[in-house]
């Protein structure tokens, strides 16, 4: 695991963006098409909308890029709170990608159907054989979950689908997941971290016992491939670094 410490989210941000942009070009030149999870709630706006400018608008290969989605709100694409609507927004509405590697989880039918469906979108994208995604951006909630991985639910521990839909009391909201075996089999993955409300959850997670009920983010340990934590000054406090 690698830890990257920005002053604040801004930084933060330019970090990864630059990260990112670098990453995407330097597997492209062993690879025709690239496959990006994107994940939803706010910390990753920041980042989507300098990946929409220029230089980023401009260097990264916009249309060999494949986007999916690591989690979905069960809300109408038009509710604000649907994290495929924020990245078109703030992100593919703004640059050249094309509209058929765009890969949502559907919220216009009901939320088990749109599990199954993207499962098979996954299996005919990856052609049955290894799941694996080039990259995979997490972000981490308060209580400690990442993707719609949540403190004492089920699908916490869920091997065998690669994606799940359950309804989600506190929220009062199905959401739609890609499970942790999924995202472990992944090449790199990104957690995406501010904040000072996060950092007595961040320190459990990154140094404490691995208690997956209670800090589901500490599932995500890519087999093979690399995992990332990039967090602002505000999130590390509480870490003994
Ligand atoms: O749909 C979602 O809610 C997510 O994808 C979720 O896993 C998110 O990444 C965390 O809750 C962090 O969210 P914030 O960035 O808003 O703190």
């Amino acid at each position: 695991m690698e830890l990257h410490i920005a002053k604040d989210p801004a930084q933060l941000s330019e970090n990864v963006a630059a990260w990112i942009s670098n990453y995407i070009q330097e597997v492209l030149q062993d690879q025709e098409k690239f496959t990006f999870v994107l994940s939803g709630g706010n910390t990753p706006k920041q980042l989507y909308s300098l990946l929409a400018k220029p230089p980023y608008a401009e260097i990264i290969p916009w249309e060999k890029i494949h986007f999916f989605w690591g989690d979905e709100r069960a809300v109408p694409f038009e509710d604000e709170r649907n994290n495929a609507r924020m990245a078109y927004d703030v992100l593919l509405d703004k640059v050249p990608v094309n509209p058929d590697n765009i890969h949502v989880m559907r919220t216009d039918i009901g939320p088990e159907q749109s599990a199954l469906e993207y499962e098979q979108i996954l299996r005919k994208y990856f052609k049955d054989e290894e799941l694996t995604f080039d990259l995979v951006l997490l972000g981490m909630g308060d209580d400690g979950h990442t993707l719609s991985l949540f403190p004492g639910m089920p699908v916490v521990h869920e091997e065998e689908a690669w994606v799940k839909a359950f309804f989600l009391p506190a929220q009062d909201m199905y959401r739609i997941t890609l499970t942790a075996p999924v995202v472990n089999d992944a090449a790199c993955v990104l957690f995406l971290t501010t904040g000072a409300n996060k950092a007595l959850t961040l320190k459990s997670v990154i140094e404490g016992t691995f208690d997956a009920d209670k800090f589901p983010s500490q599932l995500i340990r890519p087999q093979e491939g690399e995992l990332h934590w990039f967090v602002d000054e505000a999130a590390a406090s509480a870490m003994e670094l």
